[in-house]
């Protein structure tokens, strides 16, 4: 049967899973590994403080996550579609990992964080802003 997440050890195998499958991937790859050439051994260990926060509050994620998906989008423009494609990539690795209420949790936050963080990069993507 499949397990919920429970620990950091969980939450490092869904992160180095997704990011696997992210940096692979035609739609987004490019804006990790030739946008923002990012340096995994820092990253992994700052998504892990993230979700572990997230989580199972633990204090361990020290950042503004919005601010440096603004400067991404000054260097290359993030789209709806980036962020359909991203949203797609995690809750598909939640799925094939983990069962219970933690991966729906984890999920859950996933989808809220993204739409937050894709009206922020471009509020022209703000549906009150077409009103
Ligand atoms: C199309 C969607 C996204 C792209 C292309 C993207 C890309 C990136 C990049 C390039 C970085 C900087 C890595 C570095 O060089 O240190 C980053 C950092 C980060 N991202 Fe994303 N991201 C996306 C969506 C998300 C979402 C939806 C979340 C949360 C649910 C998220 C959470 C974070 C966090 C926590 C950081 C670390 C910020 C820090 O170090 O202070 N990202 N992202």
């Amino acid at each position: 049967m499949m397990q919920d997440i429970k620990d950091r050890a969980d939450i490092k195998q869904l992160v180095d899973t997704f990011y696997t499958k992210v940096r692979a991937d035609e739609t987004i790859g490019y804006l990790f590994n030739d946008v923002a050439k990012v340096n995994w051994e820092q990253h992994l260990p700052r998504m892990y403080d993230f979700w572990e926060n997230i989580l199972f509050q633990t204090g361990g994620f020290k950042g503004n996550p919005m601010v440096a998906h603004v400067q991404l989008h000054q260097k290359s423009p993030l789209s709806a579609a980036h962020f359909a494609r991203w949203q797609e990539l995690f809750l598909a690795t939640v799925d094939e990992l983990f069962k219970g209420d933690m991966a729906e949790l984890i999920k859950q936050r996933a989808r809220s964080i993204a739409t937050m963080m894709l009206i922020k990069v471009s509020p022209s993507n703000d549906p009150k802003s077409i009103i």
